[in-house]
């Protein structure tokens, strides 16, 4: 039995699209990430879910429970933990305060070592603490009676970029543990660094689905080619190649050996070098060998490969559309598989 699954899943705030028709499941061990921009109806998902809203149309279950059913959802609710966007803590409380009244009412079988983690200032009022701190304190709550199943709602937001990987790197373990994880966020890259399979949420829509490994591989290399003399963006108009932009000498160092990232310095050699040089840059979804054979037509002198970060990938595939086209071209079955591109 899916540890979440939504059927229908809709919310409106009177007349305005909270989410519709949002229908998916989340298995159990499974990160599943769950993504849009601002506004996409992440927190209304993710508050709905928690029984904190009412869906207008649809339902879910979690843990088996119909969230319609609020008794059957507040037993539930025992094996979940609830990480909100914004911690609504009682500020005048010092966190030590919290996490003693949150054990007594879930149970507390590992705050000690959360707490050594995580390490929130506990004998400050809770008024006091930065935004970070009280996000840690927060996933300390989140985590304290060893839940199934973890709901987060952007859980990552506040926290520096070495407490960001350590909560990472932290849901990882617990995945392994077997734990279950709904994980919403704005951040393409961190999601992907975490999650197994994704969902994108637009205008309130689902309009994706998809294996994190199979978007990656769908949204395809950053290629960065040094060539000698003049050449024009059209050369490079090869199968598979999407937004190619040609630069002139200075977008890159001109020596031959310098050290990039990816394979670097395949020049044909010293004797060849003359002072014209051309950088071409463009996102690449083929296979690597028909590259390579076109790059080396030219007097290449140096090349990076690199994974396209995935936040242009999510403007590329929906940065123009509304949600309804996307979710029309996505169910008409996706009109370009083969470059993974919108139709143009
Ligand atoms: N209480 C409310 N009353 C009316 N409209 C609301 C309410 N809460 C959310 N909405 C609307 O529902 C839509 C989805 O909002 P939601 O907060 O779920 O998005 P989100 O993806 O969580 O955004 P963010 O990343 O900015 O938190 C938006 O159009 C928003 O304006």
């Amino acid at each position: 039995m899916p540890v979440i699954q939504t059927e229908g899943l809709t919310k409106y705030y009177g007349d305005v699209r909270g989410v519709e028709d949002l229908s998916f499941t989340v298995e159990e061990g499974e990160v599943f990430g769950f993504l849009g921009p601002n506004g996409a109806g992440k927190t209304t998902t993710i508050r709905t879910l928690m029984g904190f809203l009412s869906p207008t149309d649809g339902t879910a279950s979690v843990l088996g429970a119909d969230i319609r059913d609020a008794s059957a959802l507040q037993a539930a609710r025992a094996r979940v933990g609830y990480l909100p966007s914004e911690p609504g803590f009682d500020e005048g409380v010092t966190g030590r305060r919290l996490v003693e009244y949150h054990g007594a009412l879930r149970g507390d079988v590992r705050s000690e070592d959360l707490l050594e983690l995580f390490d929130p200032p506990l004998d400050r009022k809770v008024g006091e603490y930065s935004r970070g701190n009280k996000q840690m304190l927060a996933i300390v709550i989140a985590f304290m009676h060893d839940p199934d199943l973890v709901v987060m709602d952007e859980p990552t937001s506040g926290l520096d970029p070495l407490k960001q990987e350590r909560f990472l790197e932290f849901v990882r373990a617990e995945q392994a543990r077997g734990k279950t994880f709904f994980f919403s966020s704005h951040i393409l890259g961190e999601v992907r660094k975490v999650c197994d399979r994704i969902g994108i949420v637009r205008d309130g829509l689902l309009v994706e689905l998809e294996d994190v490994d199979s978007l990656i591989d769908r949204t395809g290399k950053t290629v960065r080619a040094s060539v000698g003399g003049s050449v024009t963006a059209a050369e490079f108009d090869i199968d598979g190649a999407h937004d190619v932009t040609v630069g002139g000498d200075g977008d890159v160092p001109t020596e031959a050996g310098a050290d990039h990232a990816g394979v670097s310095d395949a020049s044909a050699g010293d004797d060849d070098w003359s002072d014209e040089e051309t950088t071409v840059s463009f996102t690449y979804t083929g296979a690597y060998e028909p590259l390579l054979r076109h790059l080396l037509e030219y007097d290449l002198r140096d090349l990076a490969i690199e994974e396209a970060p995935l936040e242009d990938v999510f403007m590329r595939f929906y940065g123009e559309d509304d949600a309804e086209a996307v979710v029309e071209r996505v169910e008409s079955g996706r009109a370009n598989t083969e470059t993974g591109t919108p139709d143009a």
